[in-house]
């Protein structure tokens, strides 16, 4: 059991030592599977008190049942959004827009940004999505029989995309790629200078396109207007870096956890492979089996839920993770069935807060499961390698040598 302090109201049995990021599985793994051991959150109460639950070591409520998940996320007047994840990184307050914002101000600036994230929108973006994923694997391709998937191309994957929604060449490819590696996955001293450089790369960006502004993301927040106004500084930078952060290591992390699921099993492999009909559905199950995010919840005033003694600060728990493995929503959670139905996951979130990525997002995984799938023939995990996988705030898989020789 950790050490850290758990508070006075928390009933000593509604305690339980579980955390996302210290549980069995849950630390750099090779060959692990941490959506599969946190599944043992369902062998316990639906709600229970996990003293560590956090990057920054806090404890949290744990709600486990997808049900309960719904009515914490739908109630954003009891439990609030406003968190702070990213700038706390480097001791500031501001908040990333418009995922850390409460109603009112969450609707305006979600409004302001629904259309550029839109079935439409992302249309006109798939072609450029597919020709970054064909070059990618191409390139691959041609240079043998074995790769890196995360090094080269679910992170160059996802990152190029970032870039031509901001309108930015590919030039800057690498340069982008090691900060996000450095932001999501250094240390205490790499993870403050990777959010710094972001963030003045945002700074300096929007002063960029005031002064010459061109058909792109950034000149249309510069230009926008809220409530007949213009976006303050902190405003366009905390959905900048919403929109680099959002999209990286989830995105990456899909592509990456499915291909080893696909690399350990070639009958579905196969499968996918000479009927790609199949892969949007196969997509949904893998994002079923394998979403990314624990999302959290403040309290913002004292509240007794299904039970729990919730206080206002208190920090709360839905983890699309423990959600999708919930007995009471799917039938044998924890079977991966390729041609599952009525897959009612929660790996986009729930509410207002819905990922607004999520079209975008559907779109770069399954453009990527089919072009790899075309491209590459039948892979296994290369022998005497072993992908690393993590869990945390995002799950998410450190490396996947892949192998078709
Ligand atoms: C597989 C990939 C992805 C997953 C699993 C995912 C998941 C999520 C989840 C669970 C939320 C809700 C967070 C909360 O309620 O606290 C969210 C919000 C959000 N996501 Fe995604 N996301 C993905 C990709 C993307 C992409 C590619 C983008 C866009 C570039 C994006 C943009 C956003 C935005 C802007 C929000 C905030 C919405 C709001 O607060 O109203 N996401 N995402």
């Amino acid at each position: 059991m950790t050490t850290n302090l758990v508070p006075d109201h928390v009933p000593p049995e509604m305690v339980r030592d579980f955390s996302l990021f210290t549980s069995p599985g849950m630390s750099p793994t090779p060959n692990g599977d941490p959506h599969a051991a946190v599944a043992c959150a369902h062998d316990g109460p639906p709600i229970f008190y996990s003293p560590y639950n956090t990057q920054d070591g806090r404890g949290t409520w744990v709600i486990t049942r997808a049900a309960d998940q719904r009515k914490v996320l739908q109630d954003t007047e009891t439990f609030s959004s406003h968190r702070s994840i990213f700038s706390s990184v480097l001791g500031e307050t501001w908040p990333t827009i418009p995922l850390e914002l409460d109603p009112p101000a969450h609707g305006v600036f979600r409004s302001l940004l629904s259309p550029l994230l839109s079935p439409k929108r992302v249309r006109v973006l798939e072609p450029a999505v597919r020709e970054r994923a064909v070059t990618l694997i191409d390139s691959i391709a041609a240079s043998g029989t074995s790769c890196d998937v995360m090094k080269e191309f679910a992170f160059p994957f996802t990152v190029s995309i970032f870039l031509r929604f901001l309108g930015l060449p590919d030039h800057r490819l690498d340069t982008f790629v090691g900060w996000a590696k450095d932001l999501l996955h250094g240390d205490g001293v790499k993870r403050p200078v990777a959010a710094r450089t972001i963030v003045t790369f945002i700074d300096e960006l929007a002063t960029n396109r005031r002064k010459e502004p061109v058909d792109d993301l950034m000149t249309f927040i510069v230009q926008a207007q809220v409530e007949g106004r213009r976006l303050t500084d902190e405003e366009i930078r905390g959905i900048g870096v919403l929109v680099f952060v959002a999209g990286l290591d989830t995105v990456a992390a899909a592509i990456g956890f499915d291909l080893a699921y696909l690399a350990r099993n070639l009958k579905d492999q196969e499968l996918l492979r000479s009927e790609p009909d199949r892969i949007a559905l196969a997509a949904e199950e893998l994002l079923r089996a394998y979403p990314p995010i624990q999302l959290i919840r403040v309290a913002t005033k004292d509240i007794d839920f299904e039970g729990a003694p919730i206080r206002k600060g208190d920090y709360v728990s839905c983890a699309t993770m423990i959600a999708n493995r919930d007995p009471a929503e799917f039938g044998c959670p924890n079977t991966i069935d390729l041609a599952r139905e009525d897959n009612r996951h929660a790996a986009f979130g729930y509410g207002p807060h819905r990922c607004l990525g999520s079209h975008l997002a559907r779109r770069e995984i399954i453009i990527g499961l089919e072009e790899w799938l075309a491209r590459i023939p039948a892979f296994r995990i290369k022998k005497g390698t072993a992908p690393i996988t993590c869990g945390g705030h995002v799950f998410g898989i450190e490396n996947l040598i892949l192998d078709w020789s």
